[in-house]
């Protein structure tokens, strides 16, 4: 039988003698062997990685020298008795110092390729993190030469090689020693069993006995091997022994060095996050399932006023009061039970309740590895200062600052709720809405000064607030306009009307009784407007019904209350209609002018007045009794009075051109918004220079009402414009707030006694008295004095009589077209 055998170089165990054929130890027992069972061994020379993968592709069939390896057992066969014992051992390059596997680190290390060493060395690199640089060799001599060559520091080899070696290399020794190994013949995995069968069989035999060829063989290779240091078994025990107790020592380095580069690594992040978790401006614990605190930063500790260390095992009923405490358990155990992750606010309040605080918590459970909760992470930031920003943020955005009431908004906001109610629920009790006006307030805010003012619009809001039920909302919108809003009044519209009204009439009677203001009684009225809930109305509308009732209360004489009706509803669009129409008016010239004439006794017509009239397309000649108080509401009255101004000093030049009409002048009225406008001087200065008219005959008429605010500017417009020669006339004389103080300060011309005082002046002696008066004050302060409404004959006598020389009134003319007043006078 032939048997291919591989050879390589690894003395004594294997080398190839001359020839080729097999030689050392294991080649001459392969020769004794084959000799006897007549097998013809062909040697087959390659390195020792070679020789393997040889093995492995069947090219060969047998080869010596291959320690056994589970790893090995895989792909290769053995037979069961060992050949030779056998250890790995490190060889060092001389001045390298290596006494442990330590040592290693740093260092080069060369194997021989795919050997037990390198096998062996690769997993401790693995295992251990052992930092070293692994070379490999294909051979063990050229392994050894590198080392001797500086190319490497140390060399792991299998004993037998190394010792053998070490001369002549001029390596030492390390007393390093790993891995016991034993020895065998391999074959490929299923192949040549029949060889490994003699082998077992001879191997077996020969150890049992001392003079067999395997201890002449042992021996004659002996003289090159250094003796073993102990007997085979017990060598082989020791060597495994101390490689275990090096891999021993250097586990317990290696842990060892773990557990300190741990310990200093989590001392090193604890100090850390100790800092950060100290820094940081939350309140920062752990509480666990029993609620004691196991871990407080510093910001918990200072709250507490404590050290931290003083806090850890207690429970929060040590720091909070009863209520706190009993909060702070039922969101722990939200977390701690359920395992919720809980984001609240909380209100703290200390043990000894001098401190409030409120607080935004975050709290988490804490799991095991298993994921069971142990512990809640908590996180506490205090939002006191936020909280009342917000709460002064708030109370600016829906409160009066002055009284404390809800504004507008707030109002606006409740009263969209209530509306919304309303409309939702089909058997809804009643709402309404009442509007507040003081009567007078401005007058009295004026008189009394802004301070006094806004005192009795606090003494207003606590009176009023103090007799209303807590679910009505009493809201001031600004200045002296209260509103409340009443709910839940009854489901009965009418019975609910009732209530409101009663509620109107309790708020007018409250108000009606006086204010004290710096130790002095004040007395004032109110007027209220009533809107109740109805359908379809939205919260706008109904502010604005109550508002528009809240008018009309006034416009009857205030301190009353009156309810919203669909006529005031009427009235408004009406005017709102008029506005749009007269806007219309100027471009499409449909105003004219009338002319009525006014009479000196003892001269006939001296001038006229002008009066307005509206030529509306659809509703006819207007008077200006329907359309100038919508003119002067809105604005319109200033282009409307600056054309009537100037229409009239053109009729005022050409009358001068006329020798009948050269003295008549004209009485022109003067709204109040345009006498306070910045341009009227201007205004009336261009009418005339535009016109050329002159101004001797132009008369203004001006009514006391206009003269109640900023009364020097109207002072000095009127002297600007009496300078160059505009007269004025102050109408409706007797019927508003006539002072003689201002009266005196006023560079007027005329007084025009007012048409309700001429009326009776025949029937009511009291007229006749005031006429008198006012004739008297004419003549006292040198003014001319008109009467006005001159009807009858009978009147015209009595107002001769009288001692009054001038007069207006359908008497002596209606106020008629141009043409008509020219061709009468
Ligand atoms: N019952 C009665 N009434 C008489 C008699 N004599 C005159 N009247 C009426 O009394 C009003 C007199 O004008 P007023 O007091 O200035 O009162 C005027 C004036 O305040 C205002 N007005 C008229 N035209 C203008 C204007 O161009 N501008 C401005 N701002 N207001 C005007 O409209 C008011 C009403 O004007 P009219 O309706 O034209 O009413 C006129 C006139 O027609 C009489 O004997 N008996």
């Amino acid at each position: 039988r032939q048997v291919v055998v591989g050879v390589y170089q690894n003395a004594p165990k294997i080398v190839a003698a001359a020839d080729g054929s097999p030689s050392g130890i294991l080649g001459e027992l392969l020769l004794q062997i084959a000799a006897e069972q007549q097998w013809q061994l062909k040697a087959v020379q390659c390195d020792w990685a070679y020789c393997l993968q040889l093995l492995q592709s069947g090219e060969i069939d047998l080869l010596p020298d291959v320690a056994y390896s589970e790893q090995r057992a895989q792909q290769l066969d053995f037979h069961q008795t060992p050949a030779l014992y056998s250890w790995s051992q490190f060889f060092t390059a001389p001045g390298v110092q290596l006494s442990s596997l330590q040592q290693l680190a740093g260092k080069r290390l060369l194997v021989l390729q795919d050997s037990i060493q390198q096998h062996y060395v690769q997993k401790l690199v693995a295992e251990t993190g052992l930092q070293l640089q692994l070379l490999t060799a294909r051979s063990m001599p050229e392994a050894f030469a590198l080392v001797a060559a500086g190319q490497a520091d140390v060399v792991a080899a299998n004993h037998y090689f190394g010792l053998a070696q070490l001369n002549r290399y001029q390596l030492n020794p390390s007393p390093v020693t790993f891995q016991p190994s034993r020895l065998f013949y391999a074959t490929k995995k299923g192949s040549n069993q029949d060889l490994l069968a003699v082998i077992e069989t001879r191997l077996a035999q020969w150890q049992a006995n001392v003079s067999s060829p395997y201890y002449q063989i042992l021996q004659r290779w002996g003289s090159d091997v250094p003796k073993p240091r102990l007997p085979d078994n017990i060598g082989w025990l020791l060597a495994a022994l101390s490689s275990l107790l090096l891999l021993s020592t250097l586990a317990v380095w290696w842990f060892k060095r773990q557990v300190s580069e741990k310990t200093r690594h989590l001392q090193v992040s604890e100090a850390r996050l100790s800092t950060i978790l100290n820094s940081v401006d939350a309140h920062i614990y752990i509480k666990d399932l029993k609620g004691r605190y196991e871990y407080v930063n510093l910001k918990v500790a200072q709250l507490f006023g404590c050290a931290p260390t003083e806090v850890i095992g207690r429970r929060d009923d040590a720091f909070f009061d009863n209520a706190t405490v009993a909060n702070l358990r039922q969101n722990d155990e939200k977390v701690l039970q359920a395992g919720e992750r809980l984001v609240s606010e909380e209100d703290n309040v200390s043990r000894d309740g001098k401190r409030r605080r409120v607080y935004l918590s975050v709290k988490l459970p804490l799991r095991d590895e298993r994921g069971n909760i142990y512990a809640l992470c908590g996180i506490s930031t205090d939002i006191t200062e936020h909280k009342q920003q917000q709460q002064a943020i708030h109370q600016l955005a829906f409160y009066d600052a002055l009284t404390g009431l809800p504004n507008r908004r707030m109002l606006l906001d409740r009263l969209q709720q209530a509306v919304g109610k309303h409309q939702r629920q089909s058997d809804a009790t009643q709402g309404a809405l009442l509007f507040i006006d003081l009567d007078h307030f401005k007058d009295l805010n004026d008189s009394l000064g802004h301070a006094m003012g806004d005192e009795l619009l606090q003494q207003v809001a606590q009176r009023l607030q103090s007799h209303l039920r807590k679910v009505d909302t009493l809201a001031r919108l600004g200045g002296d306009e209260f509103v409340v809003l009443l709910t839940d009044l009854h489901p009965d519209l009418e019975l609910a009307s009732q209530k409101a009204n009663l509620i109107g009439e309790k708020i007018v009677q409250l108000l009606s009784e006086p204010f004290i203001l710096q130790e002095r009684p004040y007395s004032l009225s109110a007027s209220v407007g009533v809107a109740m809930f109805s359908d379809g109305c939205n919260s706008d509308e109904l502010l604005q019904r109550a508002d528009l009732a809240m008018y009309d209360a006034k416009e009857r004489g205030r301190s009353g209350v009156r309810f919203f009706n669909q006529q005031m509803q009427a009235d408004v669009s009406a005017r709102a209609q008029l506005a749009a129409g007269l806007r219309q008016a100027l471009l499409q010239q449909q105003f004219v002018l009338h002319f009525q004439p006014q009479i000196e006794h003892s001269a006939g017509v001296v001038g006229a007045e002008v009066l307005i009239r509206w030529q509306h397309p659809q509703r006819g000649l207007l008077a200006p009794g329907e359309f100038i108080a919508v003119a002067e509401s809105s604005g319109q009255i200033l282009a409307i009075g600056n054309w009537v101004l100037q229409q009239s000093c053109y009729q005022l030049a050409e009358w001068a051109r006329q020798l009948h009409s050269a003295h008549w002048y004209l009485a022109v009225n003067i709204s109040a918004r345009q006498l306070h406008s910045a341009s009227f001087v201007q205004d009336v200065r261009k009418a005339i220079s535009d016109s050329g008219a002159t101004p001797t005959r132009l008369v203004l008429e001006i009514t006391e009402s206009q003269l109640l605010q900023d009364i020097d500017s109207v002072i000095d417009k009127m002297l600007q414009l009496t300078r160059l020669g505009v007269r004025f006339s102050l109408d409706d004389f007797g019927t508003g707030y006539s002072s003689l103080s201002y009266l005196k300060r006023l560079p007027l011309a005329q007084l025009k006694i007012d048409r309700s005082f001429v009326r009776d002046v025949l029937t009511d002696p009291n007229d006749e008295v005031i006429i008198k008066t006012m004739l008297a004050l004419g003549q006292s302060l040198e003014l001319s004095v008109i009467a006005e409404g001159v009807e009858t004959q009978a009147q015209h006598q009595k107002l001769l009589q009288l001692g009054c020389q001038q007069f207006q009134g359908y008497h002596f003319g209606k106020p008629a077209p141009l043409t008509d007043f020219e061709a009468a006078h």
